[in-house]
C-alpha cells in the first residue's frame, strides 16, 4: 500500500466523508495543516510588510520574505520542529533560512508564538466563514426554502409527543428550519466578523513592542490592519478566549438544527408514517439482508456525524480556561477544529443534496392526517364552546372525544347528538362550523406564515426560487 494511499489517513473526514468530493481543495485552503502553516507564514509576512513602511526593516524584506513563504513546505517545517520541539520556532527558523543575513532578524521581531498562531486561526476561520461556511449553508438554506414554498398548502398532521395534535401544513414544517438555519447563518457571520488577532507578546503586556514602539497598540493594529483583522480588547499570551467560543458556538448549533431537521426527516419516513422518502438510485442497496429495504441512510449519517462533533464544544468551553498570562493545554485540543467544521460542511452538503431530491409522498401525507381527522377538531371546539358561552367546555369536549374513540360517531355528530351542545353549535358562524366540518381548513395561518419566512430569507440571502413568491 502507497503511504499518499488516502485511506491511509485515521479520520474519516479525509477518506469518506470530505477528500472524495470536489470541494475538498477548497476545505483544505483554509483547514488543512498546510494551511495552518500558510496562514502562520502570513502573519509573519505582514509584521515584515508593517516593520519595511516604518523603515525598521529594510525595503526588500516583503518581497524576500514573500518568496521565502511561497518556497516553504510543511514537511520542512515538521522536520525543524523535530528538532526545536517547537512549532513556531521552526517555521521562523525555516523562513531566516530562505532570506537573507540582514532581513533575519525582522522575521518574528518582538513577536510571540501566539501573535502568530491565534491571529492566524482568527484569519483562516474568518475566510472559511466567509468562502466556505456561509455559502455551504445559504445552499442548503436555499433547498429548504424551494421545498417551504413549494409545500406551502399541503396539510399534514402536526405531532408533539409523537401524537398527532393539529393540522399544520407540510410547508410550515420546513419552514420552521428555513426560519432556524436563516437565524444562525447570520449569527455564523456575525460571531465571523468578531474574531480578533492579536500583537500584544509574551503576556499581551507589549513588552517587546514597546522598546521600539511609542504607541505598540498602533503597531498592533496596522500589522492587523494587513491581515484585515482587529485586536481585541485585551489579550495575555492569547486572544481572549470568547470570540471564538462563540464563533465555535455559532457552527455547534449550526449543526444542531442540521440534526434535527434530520432527525425529523427521518422519523417522517418511518414505514408507519412514509410522509416523505430520499431518492434512492436505482442500484442502491437498503439493507445487506432485506433487499426491500429504502433506510434514511442521510439523515442517519449527518445525526451521526452531529454526535461525533457536538460534543466538542464541551473541549471549546473547557479551552476558555488558560492559566495567569496562558498555559498550553488549549494547543492540541483546539487544533481539532478544522474537523469540526469539515463535518459540518460535510453535513450541510449532504442534507443538500438530499432536500433537493426530497419525495414528498401526498398519498400518505394524506392518509395520515385522515387516520384522525374526528378528533383534530377538539381544540377548536371546545374554544369555540367556550366562546360560545359554555361553561365548561374542555371537560365537554373530552367526554366527547371519548365516546369518539368509543363509537363511529365524530365529534359533530355528537355535538348534534347533544341538545345543550346542539345549543352553543347554532350560535357558532358558518367560517366557525366549516373549521369543525372540515379539519384540513384548520391550519391557522401555516401557509401565510411559511410565505412570509421564505420572502424575508429570500431577500435577506437574494436567492432565486423556481416557485416564485408573489
Ligand atoms: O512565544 C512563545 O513560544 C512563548 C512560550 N509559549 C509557547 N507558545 C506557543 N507555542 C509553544 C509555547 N511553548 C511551546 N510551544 C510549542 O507549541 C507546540 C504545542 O504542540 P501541541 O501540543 O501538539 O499543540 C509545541 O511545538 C510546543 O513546543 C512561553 O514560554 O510562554
Amino acid at each position: 500500500m502507497q503511504t499518499r494511499d488516502i485511506f491511509a489517513n485515521i479520520s474519516p473526514l479525509d477518506h469518506r466523508y470530505s477528500r472524495r468530493k470536489k470541494n475538498f481543495d477548497q476545505i483544505g485552503k483554509y483547514l488543512s495543516e498546510n494551511a495552518t502553516i500558510e496562514f502562520q507564514a502570513e502573519v509573519e509576512l505582514a509584521l515584515v510588510k508593517v516593520l519595511a513602511r516604518k523603515g525598521m526593516a529594510p525595503e526588500q524584506a516583503p518581497a524576500e520574505v514573500e518568496k521565502a513563504i511561497n518556497e516553504l513546505t510543511t514537511e520542512e517545517i515538521y522536520a525543524e520542529e523535530a528538532k526545536t520541539k517547537h512549532n513556531i520556532r521552526a517555521l521562523v527558523n525555516c523562513i531566516q533560512k530562505k532570506v537573507s543575513k540582514d532581513i533575519r532578524p525582522y522575521i518574528h521581531f518582538t513577536a510571540t508564538s501566539y501573535d502568530i498562531v491565534d491571529t492566524a486561526n482568527s484569519l483562516r476561520y474568518q475566510k472559511a466563514a466567509q468562502e466556505l461556511i456561509l455559502p455551504k449553508l445559504k445552499e442548503l438554506h436555499k433547498s429548504w426554502a424551494e421545498i417551504a414554498l413549494h409545500e406551502k398548502d399541503r396539510v399534514q398532521i402536526g405531532r408533539t409527543h409523537g401524537q398527532h395534535a393539529v393540522p399544520v401544513t407540510f410547508g410550515f414544517t420546513i419552514a420552521e428550519y428555513v426560519a432556524r438555519l436563516g437565524e444562525r447563518i447570520e449569527e455564523i457571520e456575525a460571531k465571523a466578523d468578531k474574531l480578533v488577532g492579536k500583537f500584544s507578546g509574551a503576556v499581551g503586556a507589549y513588552n517587546a513592542s514597546s522598546i521600539f514602539f511609542e504607541d505598540p497598540e498602533e503597531f498592533e493594529k496596522e500589522v492587523l490592519a494587513e491581515l484585515g483583522l482587529k485586536p481585541g480588547e485585551h489579550s495575555t499570551q492569547i486572544v481572549q478566549a470568547e470570540p471564538i467560543t462563540d464563533f465555535i458556538h455559532a457552527l455547534v448549533s449550526t449543526f444542531s438544527v442540521l440534526a434535527a431537521f434530520a432527525d425529523d426527516m427521518r422519523h417522517l419516513q418511518r414505514s408507519e408514517i412514509a410522509e416523505i422518502g430520499e431518492h434512492f438510485g436505482k442500484d442502491q442497496v437498503g439493507s445487506s439482508t432485506m433487499p426491500h429495504k429504502r433506510n434514511p441512510i442521510n439523515y442517519e449519517n449527518v445525526k451521526s456525524l452531529w454526535k461525533a462533533f457536538m460534543p466538542q464544544m464541551t473541549t471549546v468551553y473547557m479551552d476558555q480556561l488558560s492559566e495567569h498570562q496562558r498555559d498550553l493545554t488549549n494547543s492540541a485540543s483546539s487544533r481539532f477544529i478544522p474537523e469540526l467544521i469539515t463535518a459540518l460542511l460535510s453535513a450541510a452538503a449532504r442534507l443538500t443534496r438530499v432536500s433537493s431530491k426530497m419525495a414528498v409522498d401526498q398519498e400518505n401525507i394524506k392518509k395520515n392526517f385522515e387516520q384522525n381527522k374526528k378528533m383534530i377538531v377538539a381544540e377548536p371546539l371546545y374554544i369555540l364552546l367556550a366562546a360560545a358561552g359554555h361553561p365548561d367546555a374542555h371537560e365537554a369536549v373530552r367526554k366527547l372525544t371519548l365516546m369518539a374513540q368509543e363509537t363511529d360517531f365524530s365529534l359533530r355528530e355528537l355535538v348534534e347528538q347533544s341538545q345543550e351542545l346542539q345549543g352553543y353549535w347554532d350560535k357558532f358562524t358558518r367560517r366557525q362550523k366549516e373549521l369543525i366540518l372540515k379539519p384540513e381548513k384548520y391550519t391557522g395561518i401555516a401557509a401565510e406564515k411559511t410565505e412570509k419566512i421564505v420572502k424575508n430569507w429570500q431577500h435577506k440571502f437574494d436567492y432565486d426560487l423556481k416557485t416564485e413568491v408573489l
